[in-house]
């Protein structure tokens, strides 16, 4: 799908999109959740996830922040691919390669949207043997589509019901490293 997208199109979005939130915005989001998690994780050694790909500059830029001693890994679900609707399955396209087995694990990823990947994927940590499992966003996007299983444990800010891209959120897999959160014209 992406290849069908010329630069200018993509200048296009990016010049006609409205910000949500700037940087200095992000930043004291994850100032601020960095901060619920060091009080509630500090004594755990957890093992932290990040989510790609979406997960990627949210958990860079968290993880920094978080002062205490933690594994780090990645998986890689995906249940949009590229495109605005999220399909009803979701590929796991890379799986947690460091062992849950007993322990406390933090989920993290860009968008809590209808919240079908992060309960596939908590429910996938349980069934590894995590002891507990808390998940970690950096945008919860307001609306009444939610998969009633999950509760975030800790959210950066919420964003009205539109397609959001930059922080590691895509439009049509590109400008995740937009430098704010942007709503697309007319999405
Ligand atoms: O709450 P949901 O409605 O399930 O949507 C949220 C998920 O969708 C996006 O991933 P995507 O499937 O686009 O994969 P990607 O990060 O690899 O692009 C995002 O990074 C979240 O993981
Ligand atoms: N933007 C980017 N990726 C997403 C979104 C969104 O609004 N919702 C779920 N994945």
């Amino acid at each position: 799908m992406s290849q069908s997208l010329t630069r200018e199109e993509l200048q296009t979005v990016m010049a006609e999109a409205d910000l949500l939130k700037s940087r200095e915005e992000v930043e004291a989001a994850l100032d601020r959740m960095a901060g619920e998690i060091t009080a509630q994780l500090s004594d755990t050694m957890p093992v932290v996830y990040a989510i790609m790909n979406g997960g990627l500059v949210m958990a860079g830029q968290l993880l920094t922040r978080l002062n205490f001693p933690l594994e780090q890994g990645y998986l890689h679900a995906t249940r949009y691919r590229g495109e605005f609707t999220g399909q009803t399955d979701l590929q796991w396209q890379a799986p947690p390669s460091i062992p849950m087995d007993g322990r406390t694990v933090l989920i993290l990823d860009d968008i809590f949207d209808e919240g079908h990947t992060l309960a596939e994927v908590v429910k996938s940590c349980f069934a590894q043997g995590a002891k507990e499992v808390l998940t970690a966003v950096l945008v919860n996007k307001v609306h009444n589509r939610k998969n009633p299983d999950l509760a975030v444990d800790f959210v950066g800010c919420d964003v009205e019901d539109r397609y959001v891209f930059g922080y590691g959120m895509d439009y049509r897999s590109f400008w995740r490293n937009a430098d704010g959160i942007y709503a697309v014209k007319g999405l």
